[in-house]
């Protein structure tokens, strides 16, 4: 379906929201490294319950080796950022789209960001003097949005 790039998170309950997310949406989840965390941490696992054996989780050594394996098109990679110059409802997402969500507490790197068009860097909106929505929020909102567009391929009605 889609795909869900966190770079360096750091809080291992987000991760593992992201983790049990990407099962329920049928996303594939890219972790590039370092990590604040062990992949064994007891609060992330928690998080993602017993969701880890549905979820496609690839680890990538740094941004670099994640491009390399990935081939990801650059044009349908996106930057989810507070500093995004578009609305992420703007768009019209494909199948096979990458999502890219920074850390916690440093959000994309200036110099990562700035490697994606104007056009790809998204933000959602928030209300005025709001600083950020909460990483496994924001990447919920933005699979929702994307999968929604594509009539809710291969779900299943609750
Ligand atoms: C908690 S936020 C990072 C906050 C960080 N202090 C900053 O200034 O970017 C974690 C990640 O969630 C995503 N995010 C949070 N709010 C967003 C928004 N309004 N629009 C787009 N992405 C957002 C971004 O990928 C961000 O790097």
């Amino acid at each position: 379906m889609f795909h869900i790039v966190l770079v360096q998170p750091e809080i291992p309950p987000n991760t593992g929201n992201v983790i049990r997310l990407a099962a329920n949406t049928g996303c594939t989840l890219h972790l590039i490294e370092p990590l604040g965390f062990s992949m064994e941490d007891r609060y992330m696992r928690r998080a993602g319950l017993d969701y880890h054996e549905y979820a496609e989780v690839q680890k990538h050594a740094s941004w670099d080796a994640f491009l390399n394996t990935s081939q990801a098109p650059a044009e349908r990679l996106f930057a989810m950022t507070t500093h995004g110059s578009r609305s992420a409802f703007e768009l019209s997402f494909q199948r096979g789209d990458y999502f890219v969500f920074g850390s916690e507490t440093r959000g994309l790197a200036p110099e990562l960001r700035e490697q994606f068009p104007l056009s790809q860097r998204l933000r959602l909106p928030m209300q005025a003097g709001q600083r950020s929505l909460n990483l496994s929020n924001a990447v919920a909102v933005t699979v929702f949005e994307a999968w929604r567009q594509n009539q809710f391929q291969g779900g299943v009605a609750g």
